[in-house]
């Protein structure tokens, strides 16, 4: 069929539009003049008359083409559909095959005419406006899946969140750092106490030298650790810094004074105060006087005790919860001018002095220190990075250390209330709530169980002949088995998928060669290998689901949270399987 394309004369008629906000059908009188920028439509003639349009479609870079309305409430024969360039569109019925055609290709010929406007302009930057708007609020529609972290104290949750930073906010911003640079003191520094602490306790005896470096160390520890501020300041701490919210003191410390706790009370240690709400400032560092000689080398006990304390002012956060932060000094830089003793005992803005580290290095470097005094530790509750640090002793006293990432996923810090990140992954965020698990923080856990995607329970497997800091008498693994029990059993997340993760295997298999998994299973019969007793340790959880709720499925995982390139392939299978679950659930 052949049509006529070239309006030569006016083309006018009756046609249906589909209007563009209340979507019904409406009779106008359509009219396209030969030459004109625009087709317009009135309500009849008479609007026409007095030119008052109800609309006008620009032609100027408009594409036409038939159009199939297929609406079952309405659907509508001969339609052509117009769209402007400014994003626009119109949708018009005609009344016949041949009116369709007619329009369409009069439309067509008047585009290739048609020039663009300043009403088309500020249409097209009207409509990219609104684009761009309808992006932001589709991004804020990216859909959030909250993931919660479970499991007993120093099961490795924070380790996972910080190999969350590592794959997904390319790793630590420089406050984070400097902040863990002074967590991995204090964690290297602690270590090395409580280890003395065993030594003495324990009557290991051991070779001179060795001796020498550990009542040295000792005195210095002693001052520096009553000189030590509460938390850790560093010069990015602002009171906001919600990421780094960990209490200050994680390792049980022991007193290295006569009247010594028993280890069991240690646990009274760890209660910290909150680096968002404190920052101290050392308000007399340039006037402490010293006996120590002026290059800072520690020559007796005496002199090392023979040094004033520090003075130290502090600012909190009040109870609004607007905070009022101190300003802090700049950081010193070591120089000729510095009084030895105010630095030596200030790891803060000094580091660790090069004295000490040479006395840890001799105390390390004894045998009987790396096999015997190590493996009593335990029982004292040492943080299991220590041994690291130790090895990296050289390393982290350097005045130039800024921390690895494997040096920052190995420090400890419990956390300190509740800390949420986000992490865009895939096309969705994952929310993931990260909760300090210690026995008097558990209750605080009820709080975020609203609308909880999944959860990620991890359980240290390494644990199972140790004790909790918390009573220093349950055992750990039993602890994770009960509380395991709990989660998935309770009534509050009926549907929630579980994922276990059954963590720190590298030092599970370490102990393996030392210790059965009799110790905390005595109905245990198999033998020491990784295979039969990882998977009875399994199996020990699996069989705590109750009830035949097949919708609430437990997956797992054997894992090493600080290998970030095994801990990445668990995370992505786990991210697939919650997706998958959630699209299930939703679609
Ligand atoms: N070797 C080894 N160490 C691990 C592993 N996972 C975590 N850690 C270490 O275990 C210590 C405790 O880990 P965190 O992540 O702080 O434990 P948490 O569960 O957050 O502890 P709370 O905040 O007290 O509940 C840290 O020093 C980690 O470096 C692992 O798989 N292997
Ligand atoms: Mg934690």
């Amino acid at each position: 069929m052949e049509f006529n394309s070239t309006p030569a004369q006016e083309l006018r008629a009756y046609l249906c539009k589909k209007g563009h906000v209340v979507k019904n059908w409406k009779l106008r009188l359509f009219v396209l003049k030969p030459g004109s920028n625009f087709m317009e439509y009135f309500v009849d003639e008479s609007k026409e008359s007095i030119h008052q349009s109800k609309g006008k479609v620009p032609l100027y870079g408009c594409k036409v083409g038939e159009y199939t309305h297929n609406s079952s409430n309405n659907p509508r024969e001969y339609c052509f559909i117009v769209e402007g360039s400014s994003g626009k569109s119109w949708i018009v019925s005609a009344s016949s095959k041949v009116q369709q055609m007619q329009w369409i290709n009069a439309i067509k010929e008047a585009a290739t005419q048609a020039e663009e406007t300043d009403d088309v302009k500020y249409a097209k930057h009207k409509f990219i406006e609104k684009q761009l708007a309808n992006d932001v609020k589709a991004r804020s529609k990216v859909p959030i899946l909250k993931l919660l972290l479970l499991g007993t104290g120093e099961s490795g949750k924070s380790t996972i969140v910080k190999q969350m930073k590592i794959l997904h906010h390319h790793g630590f911003t420089k406050e984070e750092e400097e902040f863990y640079k002074h967590l991995i003191f204090r964690n290297l520094l602690d270590g090395v106490a409580l280890m003395v602490h065993v030594i003495k306790e324990n009557k290991i005896f051991l070779p001179d030298d060795t001796m020498s470096a550990i009542n040295n160390f000792k005195s210095w520890y002693h001052i520096y650790l009553e000189r030590r501020p509460p938390t850790i300041r560093t010069k990015y701490t602002t009171a906001t810094t919600s990421s780094l919210a960990y209490s200050p003191t994680p390792t049980p410390t022991p007193p290295l004074s006569p009247n010594h706790s028993p280890p069991h009370k240690a646990a009274t240690l760890t209660a910290g105060i909150d680096i968002t709400r404190l920052s101290i400032t050392d308000t007399s560092s340039s006037s402490t006087s010293s006996s120590l000689n002026s290059n800072g080398a520690a020559t007796t006990d005496n002199a090392l005790l023979s040094t004033s304390p520090m003075s130290m002012s502090m600012s909190t956060t009040g109870a609004s919860g607007t905070t009022t932060t101190t300003t802090t000094k700049a950081p010193h830089t070591r120089s000729n001018s510095d009084n030895g003793a105010n630095t030596i005992f200030n790891v803060q803005d000094f580091g660790i002095p090069p004295i000490i580290t040479n006395y840890i290095s001799i105390i390390w470097s004894d045998p009987i220190v790396q096999t015997e005094v190590m493996q009593k530790a335990q029982r004292y509750h040492i943080n299991e990075s220590t041994q690291y640090y130790l090895n990296e002793v050289k390393r982290i006293g350097k005045t130039t250390y800024l921390p690895t990432n494997m040096d920052i996923l190995k420090s400890r810090a419990t956390t300190n209330g509740v800390v949420e990140t986000d992490f865009k992954v895939a096309d969705v965020i994952f929310r993931i709530v990260d909760v300090a698990g210690q026995r008097g923080e558990r209750k605080k856990w009820i709080n975020f169980f609203d609308d909880v995607t999944a959860i990620i329970f991890v359980a240290a497997i390494n644990e199972y002949d140790q004790t909790l800091v918390e009573d220093n008498c349950t055992n750990r693994l039993q602890e994770s088995l009960n509380l395991f029990d709990q989660v998935c059993n309770d009534k509050t997340f009926p549907n929630t998928s579980i994922i276990l993760f059954m963590n720190k295997i590298d030092l599970f298999r370490e102990k393996l060669k030392r210790v059965s998994i009799k110790t905390c299973f005595s109905e245990y019969q198999d033998d020491q290998s990784y295979e039969k007793s990882s998977n009875y340790i399994k199996n020990s959880f699996l069989t705590k689901k109750r009830g035949q709720n097949t919708s609430k499925h437990i997956y797992y995982h054997f894992t090493c949270a600080t290998d970030t390139k095994s801990f990445e392939a668990v995370f992505n299978s786990v991210q697939d399987i919650i997706i998958s679950k959630t699209l299930e659930l939703y679609c």
